[in-house]
């Protein structure tokens, strides 16, 4: 059991293209979450300002999964940084570590230009939960998932990552290679008996924080339940050690950057 010290806690995607529903969820569910997840689905469909209209009920983690050449995620990750003026810009955001380690270093240097000891935490995704060990060999990636997302980490954290985006099957080799340091956040988490819908690699919460994730990552078992808010404090609840929901700076020796403190 590699469990983290000050436990794990939940982040809610909040994936619709409605921002009112979007808030709604927010509203709901805050008491039983740390972080509030905006994706490509709301983002795209209410821009920039949704953040903020989340971000008052809970820091948000932006998942748009940047990947493109150094100078255009640098620009991204610019524009990102930009939002945050005003208070309620994000405290995470996401790039895909395939996008290599120029992007990252770039990704890393435009928000510390930006904001300094204020910005974003920046996470790498590795393997999209999504895949099979067949899916992932399709696309030229031979050697399985889990060896795939071990060489993506060790390159993410070389290049200034702060974090890794992981299935829940990956986090303990991940734990065993990189030590307490890196942020674990981990999609993938179904209750068990709950619809895995596209996602591949999955595990119960419980046991994706047994094996040492910060954050779990849970949209649908949340937010197409009857009781959004309910489903969220039953899936805290079984969580064998849930984090603090306190929102404060300096958590896992990062910047001060808003996360909630584990
Ligand atoms: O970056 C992510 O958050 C992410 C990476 C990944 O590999 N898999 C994955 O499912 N996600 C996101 O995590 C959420 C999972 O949602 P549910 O499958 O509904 O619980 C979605 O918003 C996905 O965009």
């Amino acid at each position: 059991m590699r469990q983290k010290p000050n436990g794990a806690g939940i982040i809610a995607a909040l994936d619709t293209p409605d921002p009112a529903r979007a808030e709604g969820w927010a509203r709901a569910v805050a008491p039983h979450v740390g972080l509030l997840k905006v994706g490509l689905e709301l983002f795209c469909a209410a821009g920039p300002q949704v953040v903020r209209r989340v971000a008052a009920h809970r820091p948000v983690f932006l998942d748009l999964k940047f990947h493109d050449i150094p100078n255009t995620v640098a620009g991204a990750v610019r524009s990102v940084c930009g939002t945050k003026g005003e208070a309620g810009g994000p405290a995470m955001l996401t790039l895909h570590g395939g996008g290599g380690g120029a992007m990252i270093e770039a990704a890393r240097r435009a928000a510390e230009d930006s904001l300094g000891e204020d910005r974003p935490a920046l996470l790498a995704v590795t393997v999209l939960t999504s895949f099979t060990a067949e899916a992932l060999a399709a696309t030229g990636v031979s050697g399985g998932p889990t060896q795939q997302v071990l060489r993506l980490a060790r390159l993410a954290l070389a290049a200034g990552a702060d974090g890794l985006v992981c299935s829940p099957q990956e986090v303990s080799r991940l734990r065993d290679a990189f030590g307490e340091a890196p942020l674990l956040v981990v999609p993938g988490v179904r209750p068990a008996g709950s619809d895995a819908g596209d996602q591949a690699r999955i595990a119960t919460p419980e046991d994706t924080a047994a094996a040492g994730a910060d954050w779990l990552v849970v949209g649908r078992p949340i937010t197409a339940a009857a009781d959004p808010a309910a489903a969220a404090a039953a899936i805290a609840a079984s969580l064998p050690r849930p984090a603090p929901l306190f929102a404060g700076p300096h958590s896992h020796g990062l910047p001060s950057h808003g996360l909630p403190q584990q």
